[in-house]
């Protein structure tokens, strides 16, 4: 049987449909890879400012690039279990892969010259879940948004002709993003410690803790040194490499450890803007304990092949709102992949 032949008009309507999914498949594609939308901060622009700060070191983290790793294992005493079901929380031993680092992306920076230290932490759960964190040696995160990290990197670049940030960048930048200065007050007074094992480290973004029950309770954590703090000194500035030296000394001698120390959130408080520190009569909770036997040299080491992915969670702990998490995520894997193709050879 023939069919009745179109209409023009009909044709026409027939031939414009067809075109349209092309043009629906090119304008996903123009809009996922960021042309329809340049302004946006993606993972690319963030590492590329890391870079520009840091420089180029093929091989190695785009931020905290010099640092060691380190292996031991978390004591759970079974307390944080009431705020959540993940397993090393229940009474128990859970084995560790962590490193320590300083911030910035130069691996050859004197470790006296930056102030900002780093500790992260893998824990194998026998379930075979992970989880991933890093914390750092500050009390607040400088800003609460991604922006702000962008434009904070952008204003602290040297200055062509001084070597140093331009002080009118820096100002502008603080009328943009106010939240700087409780960090700047702290920083203005902080006295580095003489060592990683003394340094109290922090989760700064909150996360959520999911109980047995499925209950969500907002929390932050801190790694809490049972080493006792002694000021960074004249002589560690004799040694560019002064943090390692003095791990490897008092490992020789024994073990070091952490208590881990969980801050449950007040309603008032915010999940979402780590530059805010909660004040300090929140509820805690000592969870364990963590114990440091062995460091090795970064390169050869487990924890070169680990990306700290802060999202990288078990059941029982869930990202908060707070919109850094996802940028770091994001940030983490780029440089992660950068860094372990130019390892592997392959630029
Ligand atoms: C938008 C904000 C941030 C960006 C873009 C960013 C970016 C990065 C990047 C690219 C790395 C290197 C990752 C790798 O190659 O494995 C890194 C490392 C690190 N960052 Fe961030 N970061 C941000 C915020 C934070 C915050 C809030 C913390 C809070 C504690 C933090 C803690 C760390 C630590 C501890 C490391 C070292 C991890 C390791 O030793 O492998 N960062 N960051």
């Amino acid at each position: 049987m023939n069919k009745p032949s179109l209409s023009t008009g009909q044709t026409l309507i027939r031939l414009a449909a067809i075109a349209v999914v092309p043009l629906i498949v090119i304008a996903l594609f123009l809009w996922a890879g960021g042309w329809l939308t340049p302004d946006k901060l993606t993972s690319d622009k963030l590492i590329t400012v890391l870079q520009k700060s840091g420089g180029e070191h093929p091989g190695y983290r785009r931020n905290h690039a010099k640092g060691v790793c380190i292996n031991g294992s978390f004591a759970a005493n079974g307390k944080a279990s009431v705020l959540s079901r993940a397993g090393l929380f229940a009474p128990g031993e859970t084995p560790v892969i962590g490193r320590f680092a300083i911030a910035g992306g130069n691996p050859n920076a004197p470790d006296y010259a930056v102030p900002v230290r780093s500790m992260a932490l893998a824990f194998y759960q026998k379930d075979g879940q992970q989880w991933r964190t890093g914390m750092n040696a500050m009390p607040m995160f400088p800003v609460k948004s991604v922006e702000g990290f962008y434009d904070l990197q952008i204003a602290t670049l040297p200055d062509a002709k001084t070597g140093k940030p331009d002080p009118a960048k820096i100002q502008a930048f603080v009328q943009k993003h106010p939240e700087i200065k409780p960090f700047f007050g702290w920083a203005q007074q902080y006295v580095p410690s003489s060592s990683w094992a003394s340094d109290r480290f922090n989760s700064l973004n909150a996360f959520n803790f999911v109980d047995q029950a499925g209950t969500r309770h907002v929390v932050r954590w801190s790694m809490v040194p049972h080493s006792e703090y002694q000021p960074i000194n004249a002589a560690d500035k004799n040694d560019s490499n002064f943090l390692q030296s003095d791990l490897q000394q008092r490992l020789a001698k024994g073990a070091l450890q952490w208590d881990l120390i969980i801050t449950v959130a007040d309603a008032q408080d915010s999940s979402s803007d780590a530059s805010i520190a909660w004040p300090a009569d929140r509820q805690t909770i000592n969870a364990g304990t963590l114990t440091i036997n062995q460091t090795t040299p970064q390169q050869q080491g487990a924890c070169n092949d680990i990306n700290y992915d802060p999202l990288i969670l078990p059941e029982g702990i869930t990202a908060s709102d707070d919109p850094i998490l996802n940028a770091r995520s994001s940030a983490y894997a780029k440089s992660y992949n950068a860094r372990t193709r130019e390892q592997a050879g392959a630029h």
